[in-house]
Protein backbone atom coordinates (compact mmCIF):
# COMPACT_ATOMS: atom_id res chain seq x y z
CA UNK A 1 0.00 0.00 0.00
CA UNK A 2 1.23 3.21 -0.84
CA UNK A 3 1.51 6.00 1.79
CA UNK A 4 2.37 9.26 1.91
CA UNK A 5 5.59 9.53 4.60
CA UNK A 6 4.44 12.99 5.97
CA UNK A 7 4.36 12.27 9.88
CA UNK A 8 1.35 14.94 10.25
CA UNK A 9 -0.60 13.16 8.04
CA UNK A 10 -0.80 9.71 10.66
CA UNK A 11 0.60 8.08 7.13
CA UNK A 12 -2.83 8.28 5.60
CA UNK A 13 -3.29 5.65 2.09
CA UNK A 14 -3.71 7.11 -1.19
CA UNK A 15 -6.44 6.07 -3.45
CA UNK A 16 -6.01 3.91 -6.43
CA UNK A 17 -8.28 5.07 -9.69
CA UNK A 18 -11.36 4.01 -9.82
CA UNK A 19 -12.88 1.69 -12.67
CA UNK A 20 -14.71 3.94 -15.54
CA UNK A 21 -12.29 6.55 -14.25
CA UNK A 22 -13.65 9.50 -12.77
CA UNK A 23 -17.93 9.02 -13.76
CA UNK A 24 -19.82 6.12 -13.48
CA UNK A 25 -22.88 6.18 -15.67
CA UNK A 26 -24.56 2.86 -13.59
CA UNK A 27 -25.48 4.80 -10.56
CA UNK A 28 -29.30 4.16 -10.10
CA UNK A 29 -31.80 7.04 -9.53
CA UNK A 30 -35.21 6.93 -7.89
CA UNK A 31 -37.77 9.20 -8.69
CA UNK A 32 -39.54 9.74 -5.34
CA UNK A 33 -42.70 11.54 -6.75
CA UNK A 34 -43.44 8.61 -9.27
CA UNK A 35 -45.53 4.92 -8.87
CA UNK A 36 -43.35 3.02 -9.04
CA UNK A 37 -40.70 4.17 -7.13
CA UNK A 38 -40.44 1.23 -4.10
CA UNK A 39 -40.10 -1.08 -7.03
CA UNK A 40 -36.81 1.04 -8.52
CA UNK A 41 -35.76 1.28 -4.88
CA UNK A 42 -36.11 -2.46 -3.79
CA UNK A 43 -33.84 -3.12 -7.56
CA UNK A 44 -31.18 -0.64 -6.40
CA UNK A 45 -31.29 -2.27 -2.64
CA UNK A 46 -30.63 -5.31 -4.89
CA UNK A 47 -27.81 -4.93 -6.98
CA UNK A 48 -25.53 -2.39 -5.46
CA UNK A 49 -27.11 -1.34 -1.89
CA UNK A 50 -26.96 2.21 -2.98
CA UNK A 51 -29.25 5.04 -5.22
CA UNK A 52 -29.60 8.69 -5.85
CA UNK A 53 -32.57 9.69 -5.22
CA UNK A 54 -34.76 12.73 -7.25
CA UNK A 55 -37.56 14.65 -7.05
CA UNK A 56 -37.37 14.35 -2.94
CA UNK A 57 -38.71 17.28 -2.13
CA UNK A 58 -36.13 18.97 -0.18
CA UNK A 59 -35.44 22.80 -1.09
CA UNK A 60 -31.36 22.87 -2.33
CA UNK A 61 -31.71 25.94 -0.71
CA UNK A 62 -32.11 24.48 2.92
CA UNK A 63 -29.17 22.03 1.79
CA UNK A 64 -27.40 25.35 1.15
CA UNK A 65 -27.62 26.83 4.16
CA UNK A 66 -26.77 24.25 6.28
CA UNK A 67 -23.76 23.60 3.95
CA UNK A 68 -23.26 27.24 4.41
CA UNK A 69 -23.41 26.69 8.00
CA UNK A 70 -20.96 23.81 8.39
CA UNK A 71 -18.25 25.71 6.05
CA UNK A 72 -18.42 28.22 8.26
CA UNK A 73 -17.39 26.35 11.43
CA UNK A 74 -14.78 24.65 9.57
CA UNK A 75 -13.23 28.02 8.59
CA UNK A 76 -13.11 28.58 12.37
CA UNK A 77 -9.07 28.72 13.68
CA UNK A 78 -8.23 25.05 14.72
CA UNK A 79 -8.36 26.02 18.46
CA UNK A 80 -11.71 27.20 18.42
CA UNK A 81 -12.89 23.75 16.57
CA UNK A 82 -10.87 21.77 18.80
CA UNK A 83 -12.80 23.26 21.61
CA UNK A 84 -15.81 20.54 20.78
CA UNK A 85 -12.99 17.85 20.26
CA UNK A 86 -11.44 15.04 19.89
CA UNK A 87 -14.60 12.87 18.76
CA UNK A 88 -14.52 10.26 21.23
CA UNK A 89 -16.82 9.39 18.99
CA UNK A 90 -18.47 12.61 19.18
CA UNK A 91 -17.89 16.44 18.81
CA UNK A 92 -14.94 17.65 16.26
CA UNK A 93 -12.78 15.24 14.74
CA UNK A 94 -9.85 15.91 12.46
CA UNK A 95 -8.15 12.93 10.76
CA UNK A 96 -8.80 10.67 13.25
CA UNK A 97 -11.98 7.94 12.78
CA UNK A 98 -13.55 6.23 15.27
CA UNK A 99 -11.63 5.53 18.46
CA UNK A 100 -9.76 2.44 16.95
CA UNK A 101 -6.70 4.17 15.05
CA UNK A 102 -8.32 4.93 11.67
CA UNK A 103 -7.61 7.66 9.44
CA UNK A 104 -8.31 10.21 6.66
CA UNK A 105 -8.31 12.82 4.75
CA UNK A 106 -10.58 14.89 6.53
CA UNK A 107 -12.45 17.02 9.89
CA UNK A 108 -15.76 16.38 10.63
CA UNK A 109 -18.98 16.90 13.40
CA UNK A 110 -20.69 14.01 14.76
CA UNK A 111 -23.12 13.83 17.40
CA UNK A 112 -26.28 12.61 18.16
CA UNK A 113 -29.90 13.17 17.23
CA UNK A 114 -32.44 12.54 20.03
CA UNK A 115 -36.31 13.19 19.50
CA UNK A 116 -37.00 15.43 22.30
CA UNK A 117 -40.15 17.58 22.02
CA UNK A 118 -39.84 19.00 25.33
CA UNK A 119 -36.69 20.73 24.07
CA UNK A 120 -37.88 23.55 22.46
CA UNK A 121 -41.41 25.59 22.42
CA UNK A 122 -40.33 28.49 20.63
CA UNK A 123 -40.49 26.70 17.42
CA UNK A 124 -42.45 24.24 15.79
CA UNK A 125 -39.77 22.69 13.58
CA UNK A 126 -37.42 22.27 15.96
CA UNK A 127 -38.10 18.67 18.38
CA UNK A 128 -34.61 17.73 18.08
CA UNK A 129 -31.73 17.74 20.93
CA UNK A 130 -27.94 17.38 19.49
CA UNK A 131 -25.57 16.30 21.37
CA UNK A 132 -21.83 17.07 21.16
CA UNK A 133 -19.52 15.17 23.82
CA UNK A 134 -18.43 18.66 25.51
CA UNK A 135 -21.19 21.11 26.62
CA UNK A 136 -18.73 23.69 27.25
CA UNK A 137 -18.86 24.67 23.50
CA UNK A 138 -21.11 24.43 20.73
CA UNK A 139 -20.00 25.25 17.25
CA UNK A 140 -21.71 28.69 16.38
CA UNK A 141 -24.69 27.07 14.49
CA UNK A 142 -25.74 24.97 17.26
CA UNK A 143 -25.75 27.64 20.07
CA UNK A 144 -29.29 28.29 20.79
CA UNK A 145 -31.45 30.90 19.42
CA UNK A 146 -34.61 30.05 21.45
CA UNK A 147 -33.22 28.53 24.56
CA UNK A 148 -32.60 24.82 23.23
CA UNK A 149 -29.46 23.30 21.37
CA UNK A 150 -30.91 23.87 17.73
CA UNK A 151 -30.05 26.28 14.73
CA UNK A 152 -32.97 26.57 12.34
CA UNK A 153 -30.74 25.34 9.18
CA UNK A 154 -29.93 21.92 10.81
CA UNK A 155 -33.33 21.53 12.70
CA UNK A 156 -35.09 22.06 9.18
CA UNK A 157 -32.79 20.19 7.36
CA UNK A 158 -33.42 17.14 9.71
CA UNK A 159 -37.22 17.73 10.09
CA UNK A 160 -36.97 17.25 5.74
CA UNK A 161 -34.61 14.60 5.69
CA UNK A 162 -36.49 12.64 8.55
CA UNK A 163 -39.88 13.06 6.53
CA UNK A 164 -38.18 11.94 3.52
CA UNK A 165 -36.31 9.08 5.21
CA UNK A 166 -39.33 7.84 6.15
CA UNK A 167 -41.16 8.06 3.00
CA UNK A 168 -38.51 6.32 1.11
CA UNK A 169 -38.68 3.16 3.87
CA UNK A 170 -42.77 3.23 3.10
CA UNK A 171 -42.37 3.23 -0.81
CA UNK A 172 -39.32 1.02 -0.07
CA UNK A 173 -41.89 -1.91 1.67
CA UNK A 174 -44.61 -0.69 -0.92
CA UNK A 175 -41.73 -2.22 -3.39
CA UNK A 176 -40.98 -5.38 -1.06
CA UNK A 177 -44.91 -5.82 -0.94
CA UNK A 178 -44.63 -6.33 2.96
CA UNK A 179 -47.59 -4.69 5.19
CA UNK A 180 -47.81 -2.78 7.66
CA UNK A 181 -46.37 -0.22 4.63
CA UNK A 182 -44.35 0.86 8.51
CA UNK A 183 -42.98 -2.06 9.08
CA UNK A 184 -39.27 -0.15 8.03
CA UNK A 185 -40.30 3.07 8.81
CA UNK A 186 -40.94 2.84 12.39
CA UNK A 187 -37.83 1.39 13.80
CA UNK A 188 -35.78 4.53 11.90
CA UNK A 189 -38.58 7.52 13.34
CA UNK A 190 -39.37 5.79 16.45
CA UNK A 191 -38.72 8.29 19.20
CA UNK A 192 -36.06 6.45 20.78
CA UNK A 193 -34.24 5.45 17.35
CA UNK A 194 -30.42 6.24 17.52
CA UNK A 195 -30.03 8.92 14.19
CA UNK A 196 -26.63 10.48 13.70
CA UNK A 197 -25.23 12.98 11.99
CA UNK A 198 -22.15 13.59 10.13
CA UNK A 199 -20.79 16.64 8.54
CA UNK A 200 -17.81 15.89 6.72
CA UNK A 201 -14.90 18.36 5.36
CA UNK A 202 -12.33 17.00 3.00
CA UNK A 203 -9.74 19.84 2.58
CA UNK A 204 -7.93 20.28 -0.13
CA UNK A 205 -4.38 19.03 -0.39
CA UNK A 206 -2.43 20.91 -2.39
CA UNK A 207 1.34 18.43 -2.68
CA UNK A 208 -1.20 15.76 -3.99
CA UNK A 209 -1.13 18.29 -7.62
CA UNK A 210 0.24 16.49 -10.41
CA UNK A 211 1.09 13.10 -8.93
CA UNK A 212 -2.55 11.85 -10.32
CA UNK A 213 -3.61 10.36 -7.12
CA UNK A 214 -5.77 10.93 -3.98
CA UNK A 215 -5.89 10.54 -0.66
CA UNK A 216 -8.05 8.52 1.46
CA UNK A 217 -10.80 10.91 2.68
CA UNK A 218 -12.95 8.32 4.37
CA UNK A 219 -11.83 4.60 3.93
CA UNK A 220 -14.00 1.85 2.86
CA UNK A 221 -16.64 0.83 5.05
CA UNK A 222 -20.45 -0.46 5.52
CA UNK A 223 -22.48 1.60 7.46
CA UNK A 224 -23.60 0.08 10.75
CA UNK A 225 -27.36 1.09 10.48
CA UNK A 226 -31.07 1.14 8.48
CA UNK A 227 -30.06 3.31 6.14
CA UNK A 228 -27.58 6.45 5.42
CA UNK A 229 -28.85 9.29 3.90
CA UNK A 230 -25.90 11.73 2.38
CA UNK A 231 -26.22 15.02 0.68
CA UNK A 232 -22.63 16.82 -0.78
CA UNK A 233 -21.01 19.62 -2.46
CA UNK A 234 -20.63 19.39 -5.94
CA UNK A 235 -17.02 18.04 -5.27
CA UNK A 236 -16.07 14.28 -6.60
CA UNK A 237 -14.87 11.60 -4.03
CA UNK A 238 -17.57 9.10 -3.27
CA UNK A 239 -17.03 5.77 -4.73
CA UNK A 240 -18.72 2.62 -4.17
CA UNK A 241 -17.88 -1.05 -4.24
CA UNK A 242 -19.81 -3.24 -6.80
CA UNK A 243 -21.05 -6.89 -6.21
CA UNK A 244 -17.18 -7.85 -8.26
CA UNK A 245 -15.18 -5.75 -5.49
CA UNK A 246 -14.09 -3.39 -8.22
CA UNK A 247 -14.70 0.20 -7.34
CA UNK A 248 -16.54 3.14 -9.15
CA UNK A 249 -16.91 7.22 -8.65
CA UNK A 250 -20.46 7.91 -7.99
CA UNK A 251 -20.40 11.41 -10.04
CA UNK A 252 -22.01 14.18 -7.31
CA UNK A 253 -25.57 15.96 -7.51
CA UNK A 254 -25.71 18.95 -4.76
CA UNK A 255 -29.39 19.04 -5.73
CA UNK A 256 -30.02 14.99 -5.19
CA UNK A 257 -29.39 12.58 -1.94
CA UNK A 258 -27.80 9.26 -2.20
CA UNK A 259 -28.99 6.84 -0.16
CA UNK A 260 -26.80 3.97 1.40
CA UNK A 261 -28.13 0.50 2.66
CA UNK A 262 -26.77 -0.28 6.54
CA UNK A 263 -26.21 -3.54 7.47
CA UNK A 264 -29.35 -3.61 9.69
CA UNK A 265 -31.51 -3.04 6.73
CA UNK A 266 -29.32 -6.01 5.21
CA UNK A 267 -29.99 -8.61 7.80
CA UNK A 268 -33.58 -7.40 7.73
CA UNK A 269 -34.19 -8.25 4.01
CA UNK A 270 -32.23 -11.57 5.09
CA UNK A 271 -29.57 -10.57 3.01
CA UNK A 272 -31.65 -9.40 0.35
CA UNK A 273 -30.15 -6.16 0.25
CA UNK A 274 -26.62 -5.41 0.23
CA UNK A 275 -25.21 -3.22 2.51
CA UNK A 276 -22.89 -1.25 0.34
CA UNK A 277 -18.96 -0.53 0.75
CA UNK A 278 -18.29 2.87 -0.13
CA UNK A 279 -15.18 5.22 1.16
CA UNK A 280 -13.47 9.02 -0.05
CA UNK A 281 -11.32 9.65 -1.95
CA UNK A 282 -10.06 13.15 -1.10
CA UNK A 283 -8.59 14.90 -4.63
CA UNK A 284 -6.49 17.35 -2.97
CA UNK A 285 -7.97 19.62 -5.06
CA UNK A 286 -11.80 21.27 -4.65
CA UNK A 287 -12.84 20.57 -0.99
CA UNK A 288 -15.78 18.46 -0.26
CA UNK A 289 -18.25 18.81 2.52
CA UNK A 290 -21.02 15.90 3.22
CA UNK A 291 -23.59 15.34 5.25
CA UNK A 292 -25.00 12.19 6.12
CA UNK A 293 -27.86 11.28 8.29
CA UNK A 294 -27.71 7.51 10.09
CA UNK A 295 -30.92 5.96 10.49
CA UNK A 296 -30.20 3.26 13.43
CA UNK A 297 -33.28 1.35 15.18
CA UNK A 298 -33.84 1.82 18.83
CA UNK A 299 -30.73 0.21 21.36
CA UNK A 300 -33.14 -2.93 22.81
CA UNK A 301 -34.91 -2.85 18.96
CA UNK A 302 -33.73 -6.82 17.88
CA UNK A 303 -32.30 -6.86 14.40
CA UNK A 304 -33.60 -10.03 12.48
CA UNK A 305 -35.37 -10.80 9.22
CA UNK A 306 -38.73 -9.42 8.56
CA UNK A 307 -41.08 -11.84 8.93
CA UNK A 308 -42.86 -11.22 5.96
CA UNK A 309 -39.71 -11.23 4.14
CA UNK A 310 -39.33 -15.26 4.94
CA UNK A 311 -40.95 -17.54 2.96
CA UNK A 312 -42.37 -20.60 4.69
CA UNK A 313 -39.64 -22.85 6.19
CA UNK A 314 -36.68 -19.91 5.61
CA UNK A 315 -34.04 -19.73 8.33
CA UNK A 316 -32.44 -16.66 8.98
CA UNK A 317 -29.02 -16.27 7.77
CA UNK A 318 -27.79 -14.51 10.93
CA UNK A 319 -27.97 -15.07 14.61
CA UNK A 320 -30.12 -12.34 16.41
CA UNK A 321 -28.72 -9.49 17.96
CA UNK A 322 -30.12 -6.20 18.97
CA UNK A 323 -29.00 -2.87 17.53
CA UNK A 324 -27.39 -2.12 21.04
CA UNK A 325 -25.07 -4.85 20.61
CA UNK A 326 -23.86 -4.49 16.86
CA UNK A 327 -23.31 -1.24 17.68
CA UNK A 328 -21.21 -2.08 20.45
CA UNK A 329 -19.45 -4.64 18.39
CA UNK A 330 -19.45 -2.24 15.71
CA UNK A 331 -17.47 0.14 17.38
CA UNK A 332 -14.78 -2.11 18.55
CA UNK A 333 -13.94 -2.97 15.96
CA UNK A 334 -11.71 -0.85 12.93
CA UNK A 335 -13.49 0.90 10.00
CA UNK A 336 -12.72 -1.26 7.21
CA UNK A 337 -14.03 -4.73 9.21
CA UNK A 338 -16.90 -6.66 7.83
CA UNK A 339 -19.01 -6.41 10.92
CA UNK A 340 -21.65 -8.53 9.90
CA UNK A 341 -19.64 -11.39 9.65
CA UNK A 342 -19.59 -12.03 12.89
CA UNK A 343 -23.38 -12.13 13.01
CA UNK A 344 -23.95 -14.62 10.47
CA UNK A 345 -24.90 -18.51 10.90
C1 LIG B 1 -13.83 3.11 13.04
C2 LIG B 1 -15.06 3.39 13.36
C3 LIG B 1 -15.74 4.69 13.02
C4 LIG B 1 -17.20 4.33 13.15
C5 LIG B 1 -17.13 3.47 14.39
C6 LIG B 1 -16.03 2.49 14.02
O1 LIG B 1 -15.47 1.81 15.12
C7 LIG B 1 -16.62 1.47 13.01
C8 LIG B 1 -17.87 2.06 12.29
C9 LIG B 1 -17.65 3.53 11.89
C10 LIG B 1 -18.91 4.22 11.38
C11 LIG B 1 -19.07 4.22 9.85
C12 LIG B 1 -20.38 4.91 9.48
C13 LIG B 1 -20.57 6.22 10.23
O2 LIG B 1 -19.73 7.22 9.68
C14 LIG B 1 -20.26 6.06 11.74
C15 LIG B 1 -20.65 7.31 12.52
C16 LIG B 1 -20.91 4.83 12.26
O3 LIG B 1 -21.98 4.73 12.84
O4 LIG B 1 -20.11 3.75 12.04
C17 LIG B 1 -18.79 5.64 11.87
C18 LIG B 1 -18.22 5.47 13.27
C19 LIG B 1 -17.57 6.75 13.80
O5 LIG B 1 -17.04 7.57 13.04
O6 LIG B 1 -17.57 6.92 15.03
O1 LIG C 1 -18.39 12.02 3.28
C1 LIG C 1 -18.92 11.24 2.52
O2 LIG C 1 -19.29 11.53 1.40
C2 LIG C 1 -19.20 9.82 2.99
C3 LIG C 1 -18.72 9.57 4.39
C4 LIG C 1 -19.20 8.27 4.95
O3 LIG C 1 -19.33 7.30 4.26
C5 LIG C 1 -19.54 8.21 6.37
O4 LIG C 1 -19.41 9.25 7.06
O5 LIG C 1 -19.96 7.12 6.84
FE1 LIG D 1 -20.36 5.68 5.31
Amino acid sequence: MVVLANPALHSIPLVGSPKHGARFPGIPVVDLSRPGAGEAIVRACEDLGFFKLVNHGIPVELMRRLEAEAVKFFSLPQVEKEKSGPANPFGYGDKRIGVNGDVGWLEYLLFVVTSDPLSCTSMTACSFRYELRRDRFRPSFLVPTCGCHCSSALSEYLVAVRKMASDVLRSMAEGLKIEPRDALSKLAMDEHSDGIIRLNHYPPYPQLRGLNRSLTGFGEHTDPQIISVLRSNDSSGLQISLEDGSWVSVPPDQASFFINVGDCLQVLTNGRFRSVRHRVAANGVKPRVSMIYFFGPPPAQRIAPLPQLMGEGKQSKYKEFTWGEYKKAAYRSRLGDNRLVQFEK
